[in-house]
């Protein structure tokens, strides 16, 4: 093991700063988180996968809040910052028209105190171009905007959806490793992917959802070990049943 796989390890075993305990929600009868409980430690990435239709992006927004389960528990760390959970929505779409700096200042005036917006921008690596319009940048950039938004108030959990889709190998690179500083300083990130050998690469804790349920998680490598597999995608292979991704209707 490397001191680097070691670090990783170390961190992705610290203590929870989100845990979810029994999790289940659905909608109009379609259960789509059937018992749930997983935990997303301090200073590490949690790299949340499944199938599509899985329930991830479910599973995250009753993590920030904007839903409420049907029932189950989550339980957020007490925090003195202006925000708890940092939140990069799926289809999160900037104005256009503003500017970079514009766009996370308008976000920043709603929120009472946390980091400036220079530092913001210059965590996610936008300092060089805080006055470029939003409609200028590349789909990268746009989604390290996404970054700079989540980050505003300076929340000690991050939960981002799929922020890597669509983006080619190098980017993808530079978001992990942008992710990966902001738990090295201290967050617990929870972060959707269908990029599994991003994941594997640069996440240092997996959860394997579907059909509802949680199918392995833990530090990438004991979830490989565990499972005897040499990548996350026989992981997923494993673990994911034939009909990945189907929810389950009550009373069917
Ligand atoms: N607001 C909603 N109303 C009704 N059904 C919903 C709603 N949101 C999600 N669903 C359904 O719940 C199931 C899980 O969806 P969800 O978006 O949470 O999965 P996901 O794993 O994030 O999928 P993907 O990887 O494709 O983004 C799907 O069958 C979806 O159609």
């Amino acid at each position: 093991m490397t001191a680097t796989d070691d670090t990783r390890r170390r961190a992705a075993e610290s203590t929870p700063v989100v845990t979810v305990t029994d999790l289940e929600h659905g909608y109009d009868g379609l259960c789509v988180l059937d018992g749930v409980s997983l935990s997303v430690p301090t200073d590490a990435v949690t790299a949340l996968v499944g199938p599509n239709g899985s329930g991830k992006s479910t599973l995250l927004r009753l993590v920030t809040g904007v839903q409420a389960p049907q029932s189950g528990t989550i339980t957020l760390p007490d925090a003195d910052a202006p925000r708890t959970v940092g939140y990069l929505p799926q289809s999160l779409r900037p104005r256009d028209g503003f500017t970079v700096r514009q766009t996370v200042e308008t976000y920043a005036a709603l929120v009472d105190g946390g980091p400036g917006t220079d530092d913001v921008l210059s965590t996610v690596g936008l300092d060089e171009v805080t006055d470029e319009r939003v409609d200028a940048l590349s789909g990268g950039m746009r989604r390290l905007l996404g970054v700079a938004i989540a980050l505003v108030g300076d929340p000690p959990v991050l939960v981002l959806d799929e922020p890597t889709s669509g983006l080619d190998p190098a980017m993808t690179a530079r978001v992990f490793d942008v992710l990966s500083d902001l738990a090295a300083a201290g967050r617990g990130v929870l972060v959707a992917s269908h990029d599994l050998d991003a994941v594997g690469t640069n996440a240092d804790r997996v959860v394997l959802l579907d059909q509802g349920t949680v199918q392995a998680q833990g530090p990438a490598a004991t979830v490989l070990a565990d499972l005897d597999v040499r990548s996350l995608s026989d992981a997923f292979e494993t673990t994911v049943a034939d009909d990945a991704g189907v929810t389950v209707r009550h009373g069917v």
